[in-house]
Parts: C-alpha cells; structure tokens; sequence
C-alpha cells in the first residue's frame, strides 16, 4: 500500500475522483494553499487528514515550499499529486519530491502551459483540446508525460463549457494514471472504479513511451 498526498488550491474534484476510485492506497492527506478551498471540506468528511499551509503567510516562495515540503513529508508519500494546486512550485522543493510529484494541466501539453488554458485554445480556434498527467519539474508544465486525454473544441463552445467536458476526462486518466504509478496493472472502468479488466473501447490514453 502506497502513501499518496494530495494538494490542492480550490473545488477539488480531481482529488475526489482519485479518492472515489478505490485505489489499494492510502489517501495519507489533502494540503491546500487556501483555507477556504471546498475540497478540504470534502476530504474532512471522508477522515482524511488535512492541513492548510498558506502561501500569504511567508514571505517567499522559497520559505512557503519549505514548510510545505515539511508537511507533506509528516505522512512520508510514496507520490504527490498535485490537483488544482495553483502555485508554482521553486526547484529545491521540485527536486526535493523529484520522480514523485506529479500534476493533472488541462490542455495537451507541449501546447498551452500556464493558466487560461480553455479560452487561448478557444480564441486560436482549435479543433482539440484535453488534458495531461505530467510528472512535475522545475520547468512550469513541461515534466514527461504519463497520459493525455484528448477532447473537441466545439464551435459554441466557452471557456466554461470546454472546462466541464476536458474536467470529465480528467477525473478518468487521474485516477488511471495514479494507480499505474503506485503500482499497478490497474485499469478503472468508465465510472472511473478500479477493475481488473483492461483499457475501455473509447479510452483516449496516450501513454507516453518511456511508460510502455
Ligand atoms: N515548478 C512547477 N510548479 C508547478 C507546476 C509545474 O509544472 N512546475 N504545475 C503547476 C500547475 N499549473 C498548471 O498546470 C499552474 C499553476 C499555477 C500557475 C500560476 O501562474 N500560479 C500563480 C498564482 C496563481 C493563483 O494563485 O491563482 C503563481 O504561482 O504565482 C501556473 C501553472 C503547479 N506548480
Ligand atoms: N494549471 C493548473 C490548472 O489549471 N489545473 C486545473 O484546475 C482544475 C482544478 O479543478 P479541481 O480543483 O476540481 O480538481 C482542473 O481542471 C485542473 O486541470
């Protein structure tokens, strides 16, 4: 059984796919940068450890990752996984948890690092957007990649709109890519539960090479 840690900054629903997928692992806690985030709420409920370490209270990036590093540590993670967490983390804290840190950007990356990732595509008008698990390094979106979901750009589509449907595909290949990298020849069926059954017909993985 693996530890897992989870950070996140808002709504957590990538952290709550990944607990309600039924991993063998334990959630060890949930950290959020902000103490009003939802997902702390939701992770409290399911007696999950939480804590909250706020990047307004130090000084530097430096000082916040320090006792961010330290907490996480406290629950000795086999993986960290970052969902929704919003701050951009300093090499020593990425080197730190390097190989075990990963993150969920919702677009196909090497395309649209950053933030606003739905209303740029929408604007260059592309016809596909999606999501991608990356393993996190100092560079800001640009760590190996362990799968991507692929999703269409509808003509009406808004920023919004193209969020709930990428936000759907997100909470499979999370999961997915979570259970792989603790271990396992899992696969999770379409509502996203672990099964000892294989890939489903329609699954958009593109798992990168070095995984294969
Ligand atoms: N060193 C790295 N840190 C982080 C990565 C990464 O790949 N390398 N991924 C991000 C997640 N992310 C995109 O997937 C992302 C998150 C936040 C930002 C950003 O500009 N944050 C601002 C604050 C924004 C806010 O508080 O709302 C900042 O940190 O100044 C860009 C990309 C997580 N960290
Ligand atoms: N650059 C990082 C980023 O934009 N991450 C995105 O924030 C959302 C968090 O939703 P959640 O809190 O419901 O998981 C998700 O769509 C995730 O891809």
């Amino acid at each position: 059984m693996k530890n897992i840690v989870i950070l996140i900054s808002g709504r957590g629903s990538n952290m709550q796919a990944i607990v309600e997928a039924g991993l063998p692992h334990r959630i060890a806690a949930v950290i959020s940068n902000r103490a009003d985030a939802g997902g702390l709420d939701y992770a409290q409920a399911r007696g999950i450890p939480t804590a909250v370490v706020s990047h307004r209270e130090h000084p530097t990036r430096e000082a916040f990752d320090a006792v961010l590093a330290a907490e996480i540590d406290r629950h000795q993670p086999d993986l960290v996984v970052l969902a929704g967490f919003m701050r951009i983390l300093t090499p020593g804290f990425v080197e730190h948890f390097a190989g075990r840190l990963i993150n969920i950007h919702p677009s196909l990356l090497p395309s649209y690092t950053g933030l606003h990732t739905h209303q740029r595509a929408i604007d260059d008008g592309v016809k596909l957007h999606g999501c991608t698990v990356h393993f996190v390094t100092a560079d800001l979106d640009h760590g190996p990649i362990i799968a991507q979901g692929a999703v269409p750009v509808l003509r009406d589509d808004t920023p919004d709109t193209l969020a709930a449907r990428i936000l759907k595909v997100e909470h499979r290949i999370y999961p997915q890519a979570v259970a792989w990298l603790c271990g396992g020849q899992m696969w999770l069926n379409e509502s996203g539960k672990v099964t000892s059954n294989g890939p489903e017909a329609n699954d958009t993985f593109i798992v990168a090479p070095e995984m294969e």
